[in-house]
């Protein structure tokens, strides 16, 4: 996507032919910065410190992690622990996972020498590959954002509701289920985002709301708890979020709070669409809420906020009493009764082991 008219994607190799480029999105929206990664652990860190994160962009930074990690040891050795050390940076996103095991097969069973050389075309490709799945997701949901138009009045704007970030910042390109909003805004469609605010980092309020007003999407934000009430008055024409893990029964994890809107979006016949690349389909998880692990972070990202004060300066704010004590339960997983559809770049199906299996029946036996 275009910032101030320039194309930019979330990470790409720089002309050393090694190093690679991130937008620094701890300081969204109050700075632009890119940052260069020049090692597996800063790779690593930026993972972690979510200077970079959404599911598949994670995955994105993990494969040029070990690419960098193979520049400076292409042994079995070196190989494995980098793996193990990017795998470890966050536990619920399985594009991750699958970003490293895709990098493992690329160079496994090739000679040293020629392992550094395949990582970056696998990096690059996998790069590449999320760019037009997400372009794909967004066709397939352009559809159905034009078939709710077609039921209103002229110039009336179709409301979509999306929580957390899951735009372009998210991915490489594009986003998940900021794709086809940009796409139906593209085509002349007239449409209208409820951005949740997404407490307790604000990906909403922080990132969904810059990355939209860049593309000149009108858009609102909504502190976290608006969206039932919206829903209750007909504001709400349709849901679209992202998921982190989606399982192989169609339960799909998000970031916390997703589940209170798929059930609000039920209780109001609202619905609920997910949109997802293939990478983010665990299909070794049969029941995503007893199964999918859910990333539990510092408190204090719940007893502080940060922001910039009215003298200009960014900084971080208490807002509970000190010594509060705090839980940070990153993510929550919304039960596949609850979701209308799922968006993939092979087309639209039903949430559950059946729709799945009919866009993607390479994994009827398994595989
Ligand atoms: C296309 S991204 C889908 C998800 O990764 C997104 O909705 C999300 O929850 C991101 O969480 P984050 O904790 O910011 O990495």
């Amino acid at each position: 996507m275009k910032i101030d008219g320039k194309p930019y994607r979330t990470i790409w190799l720089n002309d050393d032919g090694r190093t690679v480029q991130i937008i620094d999105q701890t300081l969204l929206p109050h700075e632009f910065a890119t940052v260069t990664l020049g090692s597996l652990e800063d790779a690593a860190h930026a993972i972690r410190v979510m200077q970079v994160r959404g599911a598949p962009l994670i995955g994105a930074t993990a494969a040029y992690g070990l690419c960098m990690a193979l520049a400076v040891d292409p042994s079995d050795e070196a190989l494995e622990a980098a793996a193990a050390t990017l795998l470890a940076t966050r536990p619920t996103a399985v594009n991750l996972r699958w970003a490293l095991d895709e990098m493992v097969a690329a160079v496994r069973n090739l000679p040293r020498g020629e392992r550094r050389a395949a990582a970056y075309a696998r990096a690059a490709e996998i790069c590449d590959e999320d760019v037009a799945q997400c372009y794909a997701i967004g066709g397939y949901g352009l559809e159905l954002i034009r078939a709710v138009h077609g039921g209103k009045g002229a110039g009336e704007p179709v409301n979509i509701l999306t929580h957390c970030n899951a735009g372009w910042l998210a991915t490489v390109d594009w986003g998940t289920a900021l794709a086809p909003i940009y796409r139906a805004h593209d085509a002349g469609i007239p449409v209208h985002v409820w951005v949740d605010e997404t407490r307790p980092r604000n990906q909403g309020a922080a990132l969904t709301a810059w990355e939209l007003g860049r593309h000149g999407v009108p858009h609102t934000l909504i502190a976290d708890n608006v969206g039932g009430h919206l829903m209750q008055h007909g504001k709400v024409d349709l849901c679209i979020t992202g998921t982190d893990r989606t399982a192989a029964n169609g339960d799909v994890c998000n970031k916390i709070g997703t589940y209170l809107k798929a059930l609000a979006a039920s209780d109001n016949d609202v619905p609920f669409y997910v949109a997802l690349p293939r990478s983010t389909i665990d299909w070794g998880i049969a029941d995503g809420v007893a199964e999918i692990p859910i990333e539990e972070r510092d408190a204090a990202e719940v007893t502080r906020l940060r922001g910039r004060d009215t003298a200009g300066r960014v900084a971080e704010f208490d807002i509970a009493p000190e010594g509060t004590n705090a839980a940070n339960y990153a993510f929550d997983v919304t039960p596949a009764r609850l979701v209308t559809a799922l968006i993939t770049e092979r087309g639209v199906c039903a949430a559950s082991r059946e729709g799945l299996l009919s866009l993607y029946p390479e994994r009827a036996d398994g595989a």
